[in-house]
Parts: structure tokens; C-alpha cells; sequence
């Protein structure tokens, strides 16, 4: 199921939150919203599912357009909310046969769905108890339950690993994956290594608009030529090992990653190189260099560089040499 989302704005009174957002999704792809806190995943995501209109802009989603058709939406859409809110008086069973009645599933194929459910989302030991006597991930696995009942084509899911332990995000991860290979599945997170390891493909937002768009080793490659050196030198350089370092033409910034030790973070200008300079810099001073490691780039390096504030050192290079789809 092709969803199209063209120039989607949102405002809060007078914030921009969503600002002229454009993006397309194909039938079974499976993506990951990645932005900052307040970055504007939330308000795309209730906007695609229809629960809230945009202040500005379209979405279609196999052709529908959301804002005219907001039911038939409804029924194409499984949309797992951010801190889902559940019935924790009912039993799993109970809750999940009265969400397929207001889901419109027929009769004679409740029994059936709640099985498959059950099944699916790994209920099945719990499937007698209230919601109550649920643990965080098993009120997860229920909400995710709740939001596929109706076995919808397009699943989104807001942040749906928060709050669990690293066994049940596992857990959730794997069921996302599976389900993704099937449907069209759209999910959010500030958490890289999730949306690497479930998605696709990667949106980055940041306040409001999308900053970066692609695989997560397109996005990698594309910042690629930013050489990040570990770099440690021996306690004789003393405090004047970061200014020493600072001060190399080619050195974009310096981080010191050990307070107790001369052990940095160097990051060079985009396309140069600072390892002989930093080589000659330790001969010059009669400093011991006992590291110097060349790191790969990371997709957290790609999120810092477009995520960073605008004016900041790092994201305008970043802007100016990548070829990514920056709005
Ligand atoms: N109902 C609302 N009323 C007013 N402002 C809102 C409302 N919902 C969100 N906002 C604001 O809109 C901006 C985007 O919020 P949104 O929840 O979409 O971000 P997010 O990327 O999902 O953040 P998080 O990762 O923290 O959930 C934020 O500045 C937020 O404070």
C-alpha cells in the first residue's frame, strides 16, 4: 500500500511543529521515523492515521486522500499510539474480542483473529489474565495485537519499544520485522540501533522537517569523507595536547572523551585528512602518540550532524557535502 505525504504542515497555535514535510512510501516498505524529542514523529503519525488534521498539505495512502476519507482510512491503518492507552479492567481475550467488534471485524472471524493474535504477538501465557496483571512489554504485545485485529495494510507504530527491557524490545523488534513482511510499516524512535535493525529505510526529522532519507548505509556513505580519529597521547603533552590538536588547520573539532587521560575524539574537515598532521604535530612536541585510530562513520555521527542545531559547525558541512534529500 503507496503512501504519498505531500508539503504536511502542522501548527499548535503559533508553533510549527510539522512544516512542510513531502515524502512517499512504497507498498512494503517498512520505515523508521528517527528525529530528536519534540522533532514532530508524533504529529506526522496522527496526522497519517487521520486523527488529527494537517493545518496545510495532503496525504494519500493508495490513492485515498486522508482528510476526505478519515474511516476508510481507519480500517487500511493499524496504529499503535505512543503510551497506548488500554482497558486494564478486562481480560486480554475480552478486550481484544470488543476492539475487533469496534474494528468492524465480522462476527464469525472474531474467534479466529483473537487466536491468530494470540499467537502472533506471543500471548499465549498470559492470554487469561487481566490487563492489569500485565507487565509493560505484554501491555505492549496487547496494544500491538490491538492495532493489527482488523488486519490492516499499513501499520504505524509510535515509539512502540519504550519502556521495555532489552529482552522484550528484542521480542517487539523481531514481531515488527515479521509483520513487516507482509504490510507497509512505518515506525518512530530516537533510538538508532532500532530503526537499523527493524527498517528499511530511514526519515530523519528534525523541528519539523525532514533532514535525511535513505538506507542506513546510504545515509552512512553519504557522510563518509568526515574522518573521525581516536587519538591518544601520552600525559607528557599535558593540557596542551586539545589545543595542540585544536590548532591543526585540518581539524574540524576536538572531543575529549577521558578527563583523566589525553585520549580524544578528532574530526577532520569534510574530505581531509589530519593524520600526518597530527603525527607531525607529536614529533614536533615530543609527544608520545600511543593512539591513533581511524573510526567508521556511525549512523549516530549521521543523526548528530543533522539533528545538531543550525549555525553549528558540523551541520552546515554536513548539509553542504552530503547529496542526501535535505529539505
Ligand atoms: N497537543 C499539542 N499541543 C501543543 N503543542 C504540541 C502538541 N503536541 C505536540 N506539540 C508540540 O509539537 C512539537 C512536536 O511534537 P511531537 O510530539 O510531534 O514530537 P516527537 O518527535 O514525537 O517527540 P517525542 O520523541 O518526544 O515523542 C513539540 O514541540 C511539542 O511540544
Amino acid at each position: 500500500m503507496s503512501i504519498r505525504v505531500h508539503n504536511l504542515t502542522k501548527y499548535y497555535g503559533d508553533q510549527k511543529a510539522v512544516d512542510q514535510i513531502s515524502f512517499e512510501i512504497q507498498t512494503g516498505e517498512v520505515i523508521g521515523f528517527l528525529g530528536p524529542n519534540g522533532a514532530g514523529k508524533s504529529t506526522t503519525m496522527k496526522m497519517m492515521t487521520g486523527y488529527m488534521a494537517p493545518s496545510d498539505g495532503t496525504i494519500y495512502i493508495e490513492g485515498v486522500n486522508v482528510a476526505e476519507e478519515p474511516l476508510t482510512i481507519k480500517r487500511k491503518i493499524g496504529y499503535l499510539p505512543e503510551n497506548n492507552p488500554l482497558y486494564t479492567d478486562m481480560p486480554i481475550i475480552d478486550y481484544l474480542h470488543f476492539c475487533a467488534e469496534i474494528q468492524g471485524v465480522h462476527r464469525d472471524a472474531i474467534k479466529e483473529r483473537i487466536r491468530q493474535m494470540i499467537d502472533l504477538c506471543g500471548l499465549d501465557d498470559e492470554k487469561h489474565k487481566y490487563i492489569h496483571e500485565l507487565s509493560k512489554g505484554y501491555r505492549q504485545r496487547v496494544g500491538l495485537a490491538q492495532s493489527i485485529i482488523h488486519d490492516p495494510d499499513v501499520l504505524i507504530f509510535d515509539e512502540p519499544t519504550t519502556g521495555l527491557d532489552p529482552n522484550q524490545i528484542i521480542e517487539i523488534r523481531k514481531l515488527i520485522k515479521k509483520l513487516g513482511e507482509e504490510k507497509t510499516v512505518i515506525l518512530s524512535s530516537h533510538i538508532l540501533s532500532e530503526v537499523e535493525a527493524t527498517c528499511d529505510r530511514i526519515l530523519i526529522i528534525n523541528q519539523g522537517k525532514i533532514v535525511a532519507d535513505g538506507t542506513a548505509e546510504s545515509l552512512r556513505k553519504q557522510a563518509e569523507g568526515e574522518e573521525i580519529l581516536h587519538v591518544q597521547l601520552g600525559t607528557i603533552a599535558g593540557e596542551s595536547a586539545e589545543m595542540g590538536l585544536r590548532s591543526l588547520p585540518t581539524v574540524a573539532s576536538v572531543e575529549k572523551l577521558d578527563k583523566k587521560t589525553n585520549y580524544f575524539k578528532v574530526s577532520s574537515e569534510h574530505g581531509k585528512t589530519s593524520r600526518k598532521a597530527i603525527f607531525d604535530l607529536c614529533v614536533k612536541n615530543q609527544w608520545y602518540l600511543m593512539e591513533l585510530t581511524p573510526m567508521e562513520t556511525r549512523l549516530e555521527d549521521v543523526f548528530r550532524n543533522v539533528t545538531s542545531q543550525p549555525g553549528t559547525k558540523n551541520r552546515e558541512d554536513y548539509m553542504q557535502n552530503t547529496k542526501m534529500d535535505i529539505a
